[in-house]
């Protein structure tokens, strides 16, 4: 297999490491285009062994698989200018946050599939959790080649498009609130006076300790933690000030807060409106 990344940003990059690791592709089958960042371009092929840049070029027009990774306000500058170009025997995966397969097929001179997704960070080690989705023409096959592109990277599942700006907002967006915490825990640990390499250690232990116990016991968080909670303990006097300080409504908050954006950048760039950063 052949796959071509126009955008060789971060989460490109990410999902190049784990394709390699995982032998899902080869380096010199792999080809990245981008605007301007030519050092961008030498890092990627000097750290990869990719082919050399001119070739890459060349390549990315005959790739199998074509990755679209630019930010949502350039997705219909790229568009304009490759969506012309690509041919039926080509399948186009797009990672752009909020971007419709709707629109990217309107850029499309043919019946050529398209599939989006939404990976996250971790594709660099492997453990990224991604949502697909079909365009019109995307065939069981393509579904399943994406998948198993993916697959190289984490775990994949397939959704119907309507509920990927709620997964873009959840899982896409959700490394960054998982090491919020840990911020926020590291800090909080200092206060009470660990020093922060232990305090790191212990932290992140926790975390992976508890994200298997909820993989491998199978039991709902809620059972777990009525476990680690003793009447009149530690566990309570922690969660209490977690439920004054309205916890949960906040991730509610957060999580839709996400959602909303991802359908407002996708309407702002499926409707051509002025794109605004906050
Ligand atoms: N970061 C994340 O966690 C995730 C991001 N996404 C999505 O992935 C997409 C990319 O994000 P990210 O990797 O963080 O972005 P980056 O800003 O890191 O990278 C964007 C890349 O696109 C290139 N680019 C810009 N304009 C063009 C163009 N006209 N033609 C070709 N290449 C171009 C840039 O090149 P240059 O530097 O030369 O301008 C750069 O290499 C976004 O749409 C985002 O929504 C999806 C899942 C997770
Ligand atoms: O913040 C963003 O817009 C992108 C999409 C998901 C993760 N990062």
């Amino acid at each position: 297999m052949r796959i071509g990344f126009i955008g060789a940003g971060a989460i490109a990059e990410a999902l190049l490491v784990g394709l390699l690791a995982n032998n899902e592709v080869k380096a010199e089958d792999v080809s990245f285009i981008n605007r301007s960042n030519y050092d961008r371009l030498k890092y990627l092929r000097d750290k990869y062994h990719l082919p050399s840049i001119e070739r890459q070029k060349e390549m990315l027009l005959h790739s199998d698989v074509v990755l679209l990774a630019v930010k949502p306000q350039i997705a219909n500058e790229m568009l304009e200018e490759w969506g012309p170009k690509f041919t039926r025997n080509q399948q186009i995966i797009s990672v752009i946050a909020g971007v419709t397969t709707k629109h990217i097929e309107s850029f499309l001179q043919d019946d050529i599939s398209v599939i989006r997704s939404m990976p996250n960070t971790s594709s660099t080690i492997g453990m990224s959790a991604t949502a697909i989705t079909a365009g019109t023409h995307a065939t069981a096959d393509d579904m399943n080649r994406a998948e198993k592109i993916f697959q190289g990277v984490g775990t994949v599942v397939s959704l119907e498009e309507n509920l990927m700006d709620a997964v873009t907002g959840l899982s896409g967006s959700g490394p960054a609130y998982f090491y919020l915490m840990v911020e926020g825990l590291e800090l909080a640990a200092q206060k009470v006076g660990l020093p922060r390499e232990v305090s790191r250690q212990l932290i992140l232990q926790t975390l992976i300790g508890a994200s298997h116990m909820l993989m491998e016991t199978g039991k709902k968080p809620e059972v777990l933690r009525q476990e680690i909670t003793s009447e009149g303990g530690t566990t309570a006097a922690g969660l209490q000030v977690m439920e004054d300080y309205l916890f949960l409504e906040g991730l509610e908050k957060t999580i839709e807060a996400a959602t909303k954006r991802s359908q407002e950048m996708g309407e702002i760039v499926c409707e051509n409106k002025k794109y605004k950063i906050r």
